[in-house]
């Protein structure tokens, strides 16, 4: 455990979690003020809160606050958070130095937060979806941290997948050079985060949550450097919508090349675009798909706790 009380702040309940080695799971919140409007992403921030603890767990959404690590947020941080939004420092791993040495707030995205959450000693941590590499990345070299930092730290990642925005052979191709595991739960196709299906099959696919808890435990017991990436696809398989959202895809990325967007803007443009052009439905969508996570992302924590093979 981290216990240097001037970097890090603990919430009440992650705490006791970790004293009592109770099974946690680390949140992020860039989602929360990068990836959805305001009121929407408190709602839904505290929703998945709800569905971990639900699930047997206990959540730890991580942020940075005025210079300050914190693991577990109070609903008042929560809320200035949602309500600040963009405003907030977008803090992957580059940006962490810079954020907490200026005593900033930074919402942490999913590099960012693997690493605090690593360094806590919490290894499940739930999202919606990575970052990837993006369209046109052989010349725009646009390859977010995300990817790297799964090659480099040991946490188990569950998300829905890669985004359709982003170009998800070369995704997997880099992460299979960063020697990332990658699995997918319960189907054979790679999920493509609003799609169940991306026409790609997974180089590796399980059908119980037993078999990810072992192979994250051979992981840990072998002390890999590298991550285990835990792709779940989204419950809802509605043609209707996903025509809609296809659409919206390509609209949003012709959208993107004319403004010239670039680096940590692109992700976060392309999300809200494909969400008005879709009149909400892409919204809804991501947050269904991120409770799923959650509730997986629980379960599977509650399991591997209960392991007798496993130190941490
Ligand atoms: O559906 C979402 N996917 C991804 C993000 C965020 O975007 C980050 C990736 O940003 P970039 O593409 O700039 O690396 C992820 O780590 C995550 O924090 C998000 O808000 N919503």
């Amino acid at each position: 455990m981290w216990t240097s009380g001037e970097d890090c702040v603990y919430s009440n309940e992650v705490i006791t979690a970790l004293s009592q080695s109770k099974p946690l799971v680390a949140l992020e919140s860039t989602i929360i003020s990068h990836g959805m409007p305001y009121p929407e992403n408190l709602q839904t921030a505290l929703q998945v809160e709800s569905v971990v603890r639900e699930n047997g767990a206990v959540p730890a959404t991580i942020a940075i606050l005025q210079g300050k690590v914190h693991v577990g947020l109070e609903r008042e941080e929560l809320e200035h958070l949602s309500k600040k939004g963009k405003s907030v420092w977008k803090c992957s791993t580059r940006d962490l130095v810079y954020v907490l040495a200026q005593r900033l707030d930074g919402a942490t995205t999913v590099s960012a937060t693997m690493v605090i959450a690593h360094r806590v000693g919490i290894p499940f941590f739930v999202t919606g979806g990575i970052g990837g590499a993006h369209r046109g990345s052989e010349r725009t070299f646009d390859i977010s941290t995300d990817l790297i930092e799964l090659g480099r730290t040991p946490v188990c990642v569950i998300c829905a997948g890669v985004k359709a925005i982003l170009d998800i052979p070369k995704t997997l191709e880099v992460l299979e050079t960063q020697g990332v595991t990658v699995v997918t739960y319960g189907q054979e196709e790679f999920p493509a985060f609003y799609f169940a299906s991306s026409g790609i099959p997974s180089h590796i696919h399980v059908d119980k949550l037993e078999d990810i808890s072992r192979m994250f435990a051979v992981n840990r017991r072998w002390n890999l450097s590298s991550g285990l990436l835990v792709a779940v696809p989204v419950p809802r398989k509605d043609k209707d919508i996903s025509d809609r959202i296809q659409n919206a895809i390509q609209e949003a990325l012709e959208e993107l090349q004319r403004k010239q967007l670039t680096g940590e803007q692109v992700t976060p443009f392309l999300l809200q675009r494909i969400a008005d052009l879709t009149g909400g439905d892409s919204l809804k969508l991501n947050i269904e798909l991120i409770l799923n996570n959650a509730a997986v992302g629980a379960q599977l924590a509650k399991l591997y706790a209960s392991r007798s093979d496993t130190s941490s």
